[in-house]
């Protein structure tokens, strides 16, 4: 992360007053304050789908994509969910179980500790990008705090990362990291060539987006949240409306509680996670790769009123040659014409974090 770009975000450590709102012995039959309040943004976000109403967020299946019988077809099906949703469930995956397992207790661990250790790697001093504390919230909502806390840190490339920040408590935490960011690092070049062969694209093209050159801005980072429950969910925000600005996200359920919600039609469709799966949905960047191909969806998460929810959020960046910009290949002249301006790679990420403060999506601003 580029320092001038780090500075542009701000970020709160936790505070006692907070800690007791979030994870207070009585906090479930409190009144929320008023910091937490957001009844009204929640209102103007849109209806929620209802819990008997049928529809299947798209499932994809890493083994038959695999499979010499079942991969065209189950690569038309990886296709269609991320044009049609941005975002689809992730099962046969291949992932490491025992990589997966440490990284979902090392999570949960963190998060069980007292505010006090926690906030040993609060965020701090002039780069807010990294740390644990406040998830960022601007725009509507400024000035009113998220129903969550989280760390974030770089994972990758590895000697970009700035390990006094990772947590040194849970003892398993560091090494469950490491290992877990090289297995994300594997399944996300799996994903895209099965993303190129659909797009019709070079694997070179794409993965090389994601993977080539030296360039400092191209990483992996991660998210990890803890949304405490919250007895009165409808009043409170844990994430409130975005979309991911990098390339890739690919999220861990370290439990089994719901509370992710997709914006389609005006209407959120809450994600039923099936155990064992990954939720993968397209970033602003990868839609501008696909020149608007794929699109990347608006989600929030909202708090459950009896169980907490903790996940692992892995963000892989991309760009081509400093820029963010559709890919050569995916452009045809007068036939498929660049549906977005391109930006260098700096620029865009400048450009996102000050859209976030405002609330406005910087992808919007590319559109020819
Ligand atoms: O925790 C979740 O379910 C979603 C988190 C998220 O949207 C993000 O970190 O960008
Ligand atoms: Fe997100």
């Amino acid at each position: 992360m580029e320092a001038a770009a780090a500075k542009l975000i701000s970020r709160d450590r936790i505070t006692d007053a907070a800690a007791a709102t979030l994870f207070g012995t009585d906090s479930v039959s409190r009144q929320i304050p008023e910091k937490f309040t957001r009844t009204d943004e929640v209102r103007a976000a849109g209806a929620v789908v209802s819990e008997d109403e049928a529809f299947e967020l798209p499932v994809v299946d890493m083994a038959k994509l695999l499979d010499p019988e079942l991969s065209a077809s189950e690569t038309a099906k990886l296709g269609s969910a991320c044009r049609e949703w941005g975002f689809f469930q992730l099962t046969g995956h291949g992932v490491d179980e025992a990589a997966i397992q440490r990284m979902k207790e090392s999570a949960l661990e963190f998060f069980m500790l007292p505010l006090e250790s926690k906030n040993a790697i609060a965020f701090r001093g002039d780069d807010k990008f990294q740390g644990f504390g406040h998830h960022f919230s601007g725009g509507p909502s400024a000035g009113k705090l998220d129903w969550a806390e989280c760390v974030l840190l770089l994972t990758q490339p590895v000697q970009g990362r700035k390990t006094e920040l990772w947590p040194a408590n849970p003892p398993s935490f560091r090494d469950a990291l490491d290992r877990y960011s090289v297995e994300m690092t594997d399944l996300v070049r799996r994903l895209l060539r099965f993303m190129a062969i659909d797009l019709g694209v070079g694997q070179e093209a794409l993965l090389g987006a994601f993977f080539s050159g030296d360039n400092a801005e191209k990483g992996q980072s991660v998210a990890i949240h803890h949304y405490p429950p919250c007895r009165q969910p409808e009043k409170v925000v844990g994430i409130p409306p975005h979309t991911d600005g990098l390339g890739l996200t690919v999220l861990l359920h370290a439990d089994d509680t719901p509370g992710l919600q997709i914006k389609r039609g005006g209407r959120w469709f809450p994600v039923r996670p099936l155990p064992g799966a990954f939720v993968v949905n397209v970033g602003d960047i990868l839609d501008v790769l696909t020149n608007g191909a794929y699109g990347s969806a608006e989600h929030r998460v909202v708090p459950h009123a009896e169980r907490g929810r903790t996940t692992v959020v892995i963000f892989q960046d991309a760009s081509v040659d400093g820029l963010v910009a559709p890919l050569p290949e995916i452009l045809d002249g007068d036939e498929a014409p660049a549906r977005y301006n391109s930006i260098g790679k700096l620029e865009y990420t400048k450009g996102n974090f000050i859209a976030l403060g405002q609330g406005t999506r910087f992808l919007d601003s590319l559109n020819r």
